[in-house]
């Protein structure tokens, strides 16, 4: 079996008016999914950013090398560029290591992507400066396949112009938000075919696969496939070597 844990971002996303949880417990649900990731070797934990703050203090405490992510403009991803780049410095301020911004993806679908370009320019330059990872959200099962192909092509193609070549291993492009609702029952997050187009496409940049990652063999293959990080709500499953049915 592959060592799927240093694959992983462990996710916990939903705010306490989606779970119905009250703030301390969603704290208290943080923490043990970082203390889970702790003592199985997962490589990162991803949160809200309201709580990296006591976060990372609580991975200070526990003398722990676990990578701490967040999301930014999460989950529709049509906030302003100004209040992305504000919510980002505050997530790095606070002890961030890694942010996952949604693209403003209805933007895209509109046509608008010059403002797709110019959030996805000064985020990531915003991340490059403070030595952190940025990944970017393209939320796959809102768009086509020939949009998946064109947005991933064209993030890879804003980096490589933009960036230095020692910084795009450190941008990537990412599927889902795993909140996004579709109709029909269509998978809301990752699939191997979505995957396979981004992977096609990314150039030089790493794909993180993330949205109803449920079962090992679905995490071996996207890894098999050449994700370079999977998100899921159902880590520990995962690294025990048994199916989820859903995630959280
Ligand atoms: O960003 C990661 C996703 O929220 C994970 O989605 P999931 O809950 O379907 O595993």
């Amino acid at each position: 079996m592959m060592n799927i844990a240093q694959y992983l971002d462990s996710t916990y996303l939903k705010t306490p008016q989606q779970s119905g949880l009250s703030e301390e417990e969603t704290l208290q649900k943080v923490k043990d999914l970082t203390q889970e990731a702790i003592d199985h070797h997962i490589f990162a934990v991803m949160i809200r950013p309201d709580y990296i703050s006591k976060i990372k203090d609580f991975l200070k405490e526990k003398n722990s090398d676990v990578v701490l992510g967040t999301v930014i403009g999460f989950h529709e991803g049509t906030y302003s560029i100004e209040e992305k780049l504000n919510e980002a410095s505050k997530a790095i301020n606070d002890g961030a290591d890694e942010l996952d911004f949604v693209i403003n993806y209805e933007a895209y679908l509109k046509g608008d992507l010059e403002l797709v370009k110019d959030e996805f320019l000064r985020c990531t330059q915003l991340c490059i400066e403070h030595y952190k990872i940025a990944k970017w959200i393209i939320e796959i099962a809102a768009l086509t396949d020939k949009q998946i192909a064109d947005i991933t092509k064209n993030i890879s193609i804003w980096a490589e112009e933009n960036f230095e070549a020692k910084d795009l291993k450190n941008i990537f492009v990412k599927s889902s938000t795993g909140f996004f609702i579709t109709e029909n029952g269509k998978p809301n997050g990752a699939t191997f075919e979505g995957i396979q187009i981004m992977l096609d496409n990314a150039r030089k940049l790493p794909i993180k696969a993330a949205g109803g990652v449920r079962t090992p063999e679905d995490a071996e293959k996207m890894i098999k496939l050449g994700v370079k990080r999977i998100g899921t709500s159902s880590a520990l499953s995962l690294i025990k070597n048994e199916s989820s049915t859903e995630g959280y």
